[in-house]
């Protein structure tokens, strides 16, 4: 019987504040006169998890009565960030919340405070699986997301004298009010063992007698839709011990190995990788591939075969998609399960596969892609290994039949990389298992095509498309910027953007407009002296909200250069200091602030932080320079702090060498947000360039099909003395740690350095600086560019590429609950 009113839970302020003190009392067991802020949180989260869960029913059983094709979005890595304060606007009761709080004497703001980021994974690939679940709820997609529950997510960047510690995050310390916990959801998850034959009535069937098995159990994080009554799942797994270990150990009476062996289970989704740069073959990391995608496809093959018996109807049910190669064990393991369990036929089951996966990559560069050892995979996963031998015979034999004796293509295509130690190449299953494959900018997926996947596109050219990213305008303008949000609904006398983004659009009009103007800087000013009032909370450092506060957050890596940045830097502090007093008044002052974590094991981008420490050291503490120049370095920087960050950035950097970055997303949070942006045209900037025109962004470097050349003829570049001056400025100490950075200002000089192009891009890179000050003491036109790149922004947002996906490649409508 399905419920036709709207939920029985009310969201008047009176019943919230009924259940506020509710939840004080019995589920946080505190006296309900006296609960401190934390203890509000939880009580507060309590009551919203409440809402959330009545509609994740209703939407859960309408979506299970109506039964439409579903889309699972399976990624190892989900960068939620915070809960509370996005669950409240999505809900729509964010006023009422307000006002029940201070009924009790709270604020929201100081509870959303107290909540711990979920970081559940690295940077790009992961906050984009976040604001993709966002916009599959809002906009009514019947969706799943499946992934790992880490117990320590990524780990909290701590800078002690300069340098980058790492220290675990414990992020479930004081629980969880987000999740709910499914006992009664878990799948045996096996590894190991061997692959025996059996004959059923006369057919030969490969079963695979596992050598250890593990419990996988559910947790579920109901995920609300903007402005809507779906609420959808994400479901995330936990490693448990299963029963069947302890009676082993337990017959040989050896108890503390029963104990050890019970934790030994539950390692396997205890901490995320921290690392976004290169497989390190670990087998930790392929037993939680594996383990996530063995439960994940244990529970999608459930919920089909409640209402359907024909696997061959299972694609027009579900829709895999493949967020980059880290889920494509899902590949083999349905393949095992519809040939060895469901006894389908080799060639029925591939069909089925066709049909079901699409892979998305997020990776640029050929040595980027994921490989896994032959031996590993065997021993790990046995029966995994000869399915993805036999996937691959069958795909050589094809290649053979259509291009003969090619053999340079024959072993570039296979899936299995010989040489002195073999390997399975991911990301050539997943194009070959999958009916679509996308990169995530334009350009990306050019580059894919004429380059890493030249051979797969010259044969299969209808399997390539592109899905430019997104961002979620919800969390990254209703959630972080209230302030922008309420104006923007002033001035297009409307909230409905908030659902239809492009509605943005009508901001162009008023972009000269003195009073949006006026009122446009005012916001601004006020988000500013928030994130002045953070800096100096964190770093001790003062600075000036007229000075112009120019940004670059993001994972620290050698192609988005951050070291570029900072010998720019250097080269502004080296300027003023050299100039006569008097010209310094005509200086545009500026606060720099830089943040990302490094990879625990990347050296170089951790001189990189140092580096960035002891320019900072020297500048701020330079009586000549007063507020003219600070810069600052961003600690431990994660979702939560990037919601501080953009508001109140005037201009944020995105500087990877051309042809490096398969999109970027944080600029699309900083253009949501009028922050202009001083890019290279690179990856999805190109096409911000062309939504809101080159004049409204500051653009420098080489283009993309200019690199190789440049870097073929960079042993007769001529470098520019600016730039060898401020390189050696560092190589002799004049911040200190000459030697420790030897290695640094190597990489970037002389020859078979500069790979990125440092150098080659440093003059026009001060060019597009120039024109930044210049622009900024020019507030009009400032703010007029501003407000453009505001009005520019709904292209990138997520309900866009939400859109595409399921239109292009899931196949899937909305299922909207009524
Ligand atoms: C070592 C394991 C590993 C390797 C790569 C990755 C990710 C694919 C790295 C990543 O986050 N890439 C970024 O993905 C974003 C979302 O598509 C893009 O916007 C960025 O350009 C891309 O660098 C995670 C973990």
């Amino acid at each position: 019987v399905f419920k036709l009113m709207d939920g029985y839970l009310k969201n008047d302020s009176v019943s919230l504040q009924k259940a506020i003190l509710d939840h004080v009392e019995f589920t946080v067991a505190r006296s309900r006169f006296s609960f401190d802020d934390f203890e509000a949180y939880q009580a507060l989260s309590h009551s919203v998890r409440d809402r959330l869960i009545e509609r994740w029913h209703d939407t859960h059983q309408y979506v299970k009565r109506k039964d439409p094709k579903r889309v699972y979005f399976l990624s190892l890595e989900f960068l939620m960030g915070r809960s509370l304060s996005n669950s409240i606007i999505n809900l729509g009761i964010k006023d009422q919340c307000v006002e029940a709080l201070s009924q009790l004497g709270f604020e929201l703001e100081v509870l959303a405070e107290q909540e711990g980021d979920a970081a559940l994974g690295n940077g790009g690939l992961a906050r984009l699986s976040a604001c993709i679940m966002d916009s599959l709820a809002t906009l009514d997609f019947p969706a799943w997301g499946y992934g790992l529950r880490y117990q320590y997510g990524l780990f909290r960047q701590v800078i002690l004298d300069g340098f980058q510690h790492e220290q675990p995050d414990y992020w479930l310390n004081f629980g969880n009010p987000w999740e709910i916990e499914r006992v009664h959801i878990s799948y045996p998850v096996k590894f190991y063992g061997t692959v025996e034959e059996e004959i059923v009535d006369g057919k030969k069937f490969k079963i695979w007698v596992p050598g250890e098995t593990v419990e996988a159990v559910a947790y579920d994080n109901p995920i609300p839709g903007y402005g809507t009554r779906n609420t959808i799942n994400l479901r995330l797994w936990a490693a448990k011990p299963s029963d069947q270990y302890d009676m082993e150990s337990f017959n040989t009476g050896d108890y503390i190995n029963a104990v050890i062996n019970r934790q030994k289970a539950e390692t396997i989704s205890s901490v995320l990788y921290p690392d976004d740069r290169s497989y390190q073959g670990k087998e930790l990391r392929l037993k939680q591939q594996y383990f996530f995608v063995s439960a994940s496809l244990q529970d999608i093959v459930r919920r089909f075969k409640d209402l359907h018996t024909n696997f061959q109807e299972f694609p027009d049910k579900v829709a895999l998609q493949l967020n980059d190669t880290h889920p494509s064990l899902m590949i083999a393991e349905l393949m095992r399960v519809l040939v060895d369990e469901e006894h389908l036929d080799w060639n029925e089951a591939w069909g089925i596969v066709g049909k079901a996966f699409s892979f998305t990559t997020h990776i640029v560069v050929l040595e980027g892609l994921e490989k896994i050892p032959v031996d590993l995979l065997g021993s790990l996963l046995p029966r995994h290994l000869q399915i993805i031998y036999d996937i691959n015979f069958l795909f050589v034999e094809d290649l053979k039949k259509r291009f003969g004796s090619d053999y340079d293509r024959l072993s570039r295509m296979s899936i299995v990389e010989e040489g002195p130690v073999k390997n399975v190449r991911m990301a050539n299953l997943s194009i070959v298992s999958s009916h679509t494959v996308n990169g995530v900018s334009q350009v990306h997926s050019q580059i894919l095509k004429t380059k890493v996947f030249k051979d797969f596109y010259e044969l299969w050219p209808e399997k390539f498309q592109h899905k430019t990213n997104g961002v979620t305008q919800r969390r990254w303008i209703v959630g972080s910027n209230p302030g922008l949000c309420g104006l923007i609904t002033k001035w297009l006398g409307t909230e409905a953007w908030i659902r239809n983004v492009d509605l943005l659009l009508g901001l162009r009009q008023h972009a000269a407009n003195p009073e949006l103007q006026e009122e446009w800087r005012m916001i601004r000013r006020v988000n500013k002296k928030r994130l002045a009032d953070y800096i100096e909370a964190m770093s001790g450092v003062k600075v000036c909200i007229d000075a112009m506060f120019d940004v670059q957050v993001k994972r620290i890596h050698e192609y988005k250069r951050q070291l570029l940045n900072v010998l720019s830097i250097i080269h502004r502090y080296d300027c003023i200091k050299n100039m006569k007093k008097g010209d310094r008044r005509k200086v545009v002052s500026r606060v720099c602030l830089i943040g990302g974590k490094a990879a625990p094991g990347y050296e170089i981008a951790k001189k990189i932080i140092k580096l960035v420490h002891v320019v900072a050291e020297k500048i701020n503490n330079d009586p000549d320079i007063g507020d003219l120049l600070k810069l600052v370095f961003i600690p431990d920087y994660n979702v939560s702090v990037a919601e501080l960050v953009v508001p109140g950035s005037d201009l944020s950097q995105h500087i990877s060498t051309a042809g490096h970055e398969a999109s970027g997303t944080s600029s699309m949070k900083f253009l949501m947000n009028g922050c202009l942006l001083l890019a290279t045209a690179d990856g999805s900037t190109l096409e911000i360039i062309e939504e809101i025109g080159e004049d409204n962004l500051f653009v420098f470097g080489a283009k993309l099909h200019e690199v190789p050349s440049l870097r073929d003829k960079a042993r007769d570049f001529e470098v520019p003395r600016q730039f060898a001056r401020v390189v050696r400025m560092v190589r002799e100490g004049y911040f200190g740690f000459g030697d420790y950075f030897e290695s640094l200002c190597d990489s970037i000089e002389g020859n078979g350095g500069d790979f990125y192009l440092l150098g080659n891009d440093f003059m026009s890179y001060l060019e597009a600086q120039a024109a930044a000050d210049k622009t900024f003491v020019d507030q009009e036109r400032w703010t007029q560019m501003s407000i453009l790149s505001a009005a520019g922004s709904g292209r990138f947002s997520t309900d866009r590429t939400v859109g595409e996906y399921a239109e292009k490649t899931w196949g899937i409508t909305p299922c909207k609950c009524p």
